[in-house]
């Protein structure tokens, strides 16, 4: 019985659905006041300037890597997500294309796949 009412408490598994739900949002920003929607204003400044958003926000994440704090390194990886998707969204290149791709590549090697361009 304890164990039934733990399971019923425990939150929902959150998963990387989370990325689908946030780039509909992102999407659905497109056309939205610069003014009240930060995603609105990072697409009337430009792919160039998202492009480089993103570049900042990895150097970030790298930044706390290295320094070691988990905590840190978790919100800038949210903003790194974040950016890359408006990226996506930018370019109308859908998320599902880069799922096939990692899905084409699971259960191949890394060392591997880099051996075969070699060859
Ligand atoms: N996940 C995010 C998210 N992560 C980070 N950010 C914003 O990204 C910005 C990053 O901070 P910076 O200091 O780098 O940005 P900045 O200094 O304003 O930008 P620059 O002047 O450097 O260009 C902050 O304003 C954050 O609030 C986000 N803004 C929005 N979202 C999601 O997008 C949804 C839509 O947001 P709006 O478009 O604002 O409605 C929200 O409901 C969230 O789910």
């Amino acid at each position: 019985m304890g164990d039934k009412k733990s399971a019923d408490k425990a939150p929902a598994p959150l998963g990387a659905e989370v990325l689908d739900r946030l780039f509909v949002t992102v999407q659905a920003r497109k056309g939205a006041d610069p003014e009240t929607s930060y995603t609105a204003k990072l697409y009337s400044r430009g792919t160039a300037k998202i492009a480089q958003k993103v570049g900042e926000e990895a150097v970030e994440a790298i930044l706390e890597a290295v320094r070691g704090d988990k905590a840190a390194l978790a919100a800038e990886s949210a903003d790194l997500l974040y950016h890359l998707l408006v990226l996506w969204a930018d370019l109308g290149l859908d998320p599902a294309e880069v799922w096939s791709k990692l899905a084409q590549r699971e259960g191949t090697s890394g060392i591997d796949e880099k051996k075969s361009r070699k060859a």
